[in-house]
């Protein structure tokens, strides 16, 4: 691998006599990993005999394709085992309000949504409009029913969310070292002054998420970089600026290392830990937690037609009470299911507004795609179970000829014990509702 001279004396200076390792790790192939989501069926995994990543909750070695049932189910996130490292040290327990600040394609939200278990709430924040779209795929392909997606700047996002979050993820863009071996694209980036540059546009969007963490909550800070300018550095920077700030220790395990004068954070060198590169550092705020915050929450804003109209496919279609814990939201002619406890989002940019539950049609409401992805066969009335060979012809587009004798209306359609989806039975066919975006050929 070609790496850039200044890249190597750096790293030469800072690693001593490691330096022919690390430099050596660069010829080795970029490790791969997936995390299994517990938001899911998931027998057809635990059947097969991947390695598990000891120091990961939910983690694998392998790589399982983008056209298998388990990631068009949402069964598993593909995600190296550095990656893993930032959620499984951020501490986040079912009930929490967490923020993921910079977000796509995912790879953290979904791994927070596996600690939160559909309890509390995930606000997922992407600046990028492009890279929010993929954001939201990945979320509802998760299935999880307490995520808002946000397309918005740390600094309008803290406009709204004062003091409000137990847990603040910050990964943030960086100068990507830790990727060189992954996407070599990386290396064309860097240069000499690129970590200094990052760290500048890092202090700005630390600031914000201060704004944004309630007393007592914690801070995760990670990058996927090595350089001190964009890590050590950085939490020095906060620790000095925030007194109320302390830096909790993240215990090392199976080969992650410590910080750079900083036994505290976690470090994943490529030649003492196998994956990519990463660093991570938790910090907690020590004022006394805040528990009656009053704020001024979102309107629901449903017709009394509508109301008619869902409540009327609710009652036909799903066994669930999920809906009552949040309140129903629409949008044109969508509706929503947003977590409770959100303030007013209306001034900020959203590219999934909680769950999407549906479209209201003329005189009738037709289920998403996602909300057949979110619920589990037991929570539906009318399922309709597929084969690996009729997932293939649906997923490319074309309506299934089945011969069983049921009634028309909406199935959810399942493979392998998870949904995959609404469609529509009608006189033996089910006709074909997996997303135009989404299809693909084998
Ligand atoms: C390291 S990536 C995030 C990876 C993601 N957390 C995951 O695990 O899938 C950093 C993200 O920060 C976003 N970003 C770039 N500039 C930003 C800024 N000024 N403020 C906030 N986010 C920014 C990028 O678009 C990018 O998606």
């Amino acid at each position: 691998m070609d790496l850039p001279v200044e890249f190597l004396d750096k790293y030469k200076n800072i690693l001593g006599n490691e330096f022919e390792e690390f430099l050596k790790s660069f010829d080795r192939e970029a490790v791969s990993g997936f995390r299994i989501n517990p938001l899911k069926n998931l027998s057809s995994i635990e059947s097969s005999d991947y390695e598990a990543i000891s120091e990961s909750s939910f983690g694998y070695y392998g790589k399982i394709s983008g056209k298998s049932v388990e990631h068009v189910c949402g069964l598993i996130y593909s995600q190296e085992p550095a990656a893993q490292v930032v959620a499984e040290s951020a501490g986040v327990q079912s009930g929490m309000k967490v923020l993921d600040l910079c977000a796509a394609p995912g790879g953290k939200s979904t791994h927070l949504l596996s600690f939160l278990g559909n309890e509390g709430l995930l606000v997922s924040n992407e600046i990028s409009h492009k890279r929010s779209k993929i954001l939201v795929e990945n979320i509802e392909r998760f299935g999880a029913r307490n995520v808002v997606v946000l397309n918005e700047s740390p600094k309008r996002l803290a406009k709204v969310f004062t003091q409000y979050f137990d847990a603040i993820i910050l990964d943030a863009p960086c100068s990507g070292e830790g990727m060189f071996r992954k996407d070599s694209d990386a290396i064309q980036y860097w240069s000499p002054d690129y970590p200094q540059n990052c760290a500048n546009l890092q202090r700005e969007i630390v600031e914000e998420a201060m704004k944004m963490l309630a007393p007592g909550g914690s801070l995760i800070y990670s990058t996927c970089t090595w350089s001190e300018e964009e890590n050590e550095d950085i939490v020095k920077w906060i620790l000095e600026n925030y007194p109320n700030m302390k830096l909790m220790n993240i215990p090392k395990i199976n080969g992650q290392s410590e910080g750079i004068d900083m036994p505290e954070v976690v470090r994943c060198w490529p030649h003492h830990f196998l994956g990519e590169g990463q660093f991570v550092a938790k910090l907690n705020d020590r004022r006394d937690k805040v528990t009656d915050k009053k704020i001024k929450v979102g309107k629901s804003k449903l017709t009394n037609e509508q109301k008619k109209l869902w409540d009327e496919f609710y009652k036909k279609n799903l066994l669930t009470d999920f809906l009552s814990a949040g309140i129903l939201q629409v949008f044109g002619d969508n509706l929503y299911f947003l977590p409770e406890g959100l303030p007013d989002l209306s001034k900020l940019k959203i590219a999934r507004n909680g769950l999407h539950l549906g479209v209201f049609k003329k005189n009738r409401f037709e289920p998403s795609f996602a909300l057949g992805l979110a619920l589990r066969p037991e929570e539906v009335e009318r399922t309709l179970e597929i084969n690996e060979e009729q997932f293939r012809k649906y997923v490319a587009g074309e309506t299934l000829t089945i011969g069983e004798c049921i009634s028309n209306g909406w199935v959810q359609l399942v493979i392998n014990g998870n949904g995959l989806g609404f469609a529509k039975f009608v006189n033996g066919v089910v006709k074909n509702y997996f997303p135009k975006g989404l299809r693909f050929s084998y």
